[in-house]
């Protein structure tokens, strides 16, 4: 009786919703399965518990400014209460917890399907193809190579540091600079395509990193050209082995407004 009204209930959600509770769920159990054989437990957090943020660039006691019933806000609230979680049982249940707040990142072996920025933009220059950048390119956003964020993790697993740490790379574009430098990187000759911006998309972002330095002794030390020749080179070769070589990557269409599509 239980099971099927819980059957039901879960195939009344959709993918989004159903991400954020199963994620609850999951953390619940992991949580659970730490206290009962002693184990540290890492959260990957995300830099999207800031929200569109009014603090810039973002230290780990901002609060952040998220929009409760957005489209961002099941992935956002769902990090945010897992959070929450981690903390809850680690005071009542003397879990030792890790929170690492993950900004952007990239690097080789990132799903073609991804739909994030980086893989975008590389895939349509590649491929020549429009990139598509969502509203006017102004907003900003700060790349860390995933070698980067790794060495960041175990740093962090190895701490005695159990309040959430930044780990992401400081230098800031703003998407269209982005944009310019993949298409340049690439030697594409693909246009830009301005496109609807996404609704709550954060207007700047950069990460606040001087925790980690300090109590992590960590900081990223792969250059952003660097790391995205790195990323370029692995397309490059899984386009090449698609058998069409016809893969296009779509932008988001959840998370676009309704609106006229504007060309460069
Ligand atoms: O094709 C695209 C894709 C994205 N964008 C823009 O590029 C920026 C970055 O978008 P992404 O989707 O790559 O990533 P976001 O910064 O929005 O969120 C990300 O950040 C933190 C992680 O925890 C999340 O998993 C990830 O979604 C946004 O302003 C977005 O609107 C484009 O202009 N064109």
């Amino acid at each position: 009786m239980v099971s099927k009204a819980l059957l039901r209930l879960v195939s009344a959600v959709n993918r989004r919703r159903m991400k954020l509770l199963l994620g609850i769920a999951l953390l619940a159990y992991v949580a659970w399965l730490a206290k009962r054989v002693g184990a540290r437990l890492l959260l990957a957090s995300t830099s999207e518990v800031y929200g569109d943020p009014e603090v810039h660039p973002q230290s780990e006691d901002y609060w952040g400014h998220v929009n409760p019933i957005g489209p961002r806000a099941c992935y956002d609230e769902g990090k945010r209460v897992a959070e929450t979680m981690c903390y809850a049982y680690m005071k009542q249940e003397g879990v030792e917890v890790r929170v690492a707040r993950i900004f952007n990142t990239f690097g080789p072996r990132m799903h073609m399907n991804d739909g994030r920025v980086v893989s975008n933009f590389i895939l349509q220059a590649l491929q020549g193809e429009p990139l598509t950048v969502y509203g006017s390119g102004s907003q900003t956003r700060a790349f860390q190579y995933v070698s980067d964020l790794v060495n960041g993790l175990v740093a962090l697993m190895n701490s005695n540091v159990s309040s959430p740490v930044n780990l992401g790379n400081p230098e800031e574009h703003t998407i269209l600079e982005f944009a310019q430098l993949i298409k340049n990187l690439v030697g594409s000759g693909s246009e830009i395509q301005f496109l609807s911006e996404a609704q709550d998309d954060p207007q700047k972002r950069k990460p606040d990193i001087k925790k980690a330095k300090l109590m992590l002794g960590w900081e990223p030390v792969v250059p952003l050209e660097e790391g995205l020749n790195k990323a370029i080179h692995y397309f490059r070769k899984e386009l090449e082995y698609q058998a069409n070589n016809q893969y296009i990557p779509k932008p988001k269409p959840a998370r676009i407004k309704k609106g006229r599509t504007r060309h460069s």
